[in-house]
């Protein structure tokens, strides 16, 4: 498989924020997002080959059972349904970071796993790319993220809620992670079902890779 970093950190995103977590960045992207925060994961040119014998190697080191495999885009990687399962013999808590572009419905079914799958408004340029078949995959025990850069992304992700029925907690996010006074404001007047939230380790540490 292709990794680009291997890392110990706080989940800074979704319902699972704040708990240390290790991340497995997978190498490679089907899409290409105009605000994209981890070019250097888009493409394998960094890339290091590792075997599901080697990353699980690597991730006993640290002392978590929350892993969250992401990228790039970690639906794409070759292998990634092993991968999934001897995670989860490990009994390790999965979270899957997606992009919303690749069918869900060959990840197992587990009380361990969470798939946390980006909708992708106007403002990334990708919103053709998304599969609206998936949402109908989210449980409650999944999540569903609207990354916000203006009104237009937002009123986007109010007309996807409006249109589908949504099954699993949604959650706003400022692009770049960090001022959500505008996009609160918009919630507070709306007040559609959702929780508007921070990139946690953004507000720690900045944009800064390996974290
Ligand atoms: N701390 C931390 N939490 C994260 N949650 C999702 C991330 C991602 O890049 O997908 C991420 C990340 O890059 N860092
Ligand atoms: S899906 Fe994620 S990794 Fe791929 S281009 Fe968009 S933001 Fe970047
Ligand atoms: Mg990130």
């Amino acid at each position: 498989m292709k990794v680009s970093e291997i890392f110990f950190s706080i989940q800074g995103e979704g319902v699972l924020m704040g708990t240390p977590t290790i991340f497995v960045r997978f190498s490679g992207c089907n899409l290409d997002c105009s605000w994209c925060d981890t070019e250097y994961a888009k493409n394998d040119a960094d890339a290091k080959e590792m075997s599901v014998n080697n990353i699980l190697d690597e991730i006993e080191k640290y002392n978590s059972p929350f892993v969250s495999l992401t990228g790039g885009e970690p639906m794409i990687q070759e292998g990634i349904i092993d991968f999934i399962n001897a995670l989860l013999e490990e009994s390790y808590h999965i979270t899957i970071e997606t992009n919303g572009s690749i069918p869900l419905d060959s990840i197992p079914t587990s009380e361990e796993i969470m798939i946390s799958m980006d909708m992708k408004c106007p403002s990334s340029g990708m919103t053709k790319s998304e599969m609206y078949d998936n949402l109908s995959f989210l449980s409650p025990r999944d999540q569903l993220k609207f990354v916000i850069a203006d009104r237009v992304d937002y009123l986007f992700a109010k007309k996807v809620l409006r249109e589908n029925d949504i099954n699993c907690p949604v959650i706003m996010t400022p692009v770049g992670g960090m001022d959500l006074k505008p996009l609160a404001e918009w919630v507070i007047q709306d007040c559609p079902m959702v929780r508007v939230m921070p990139q946690l380790h953004k507000l720690i540490w900045g944009n800064a890779k390996g974290v």
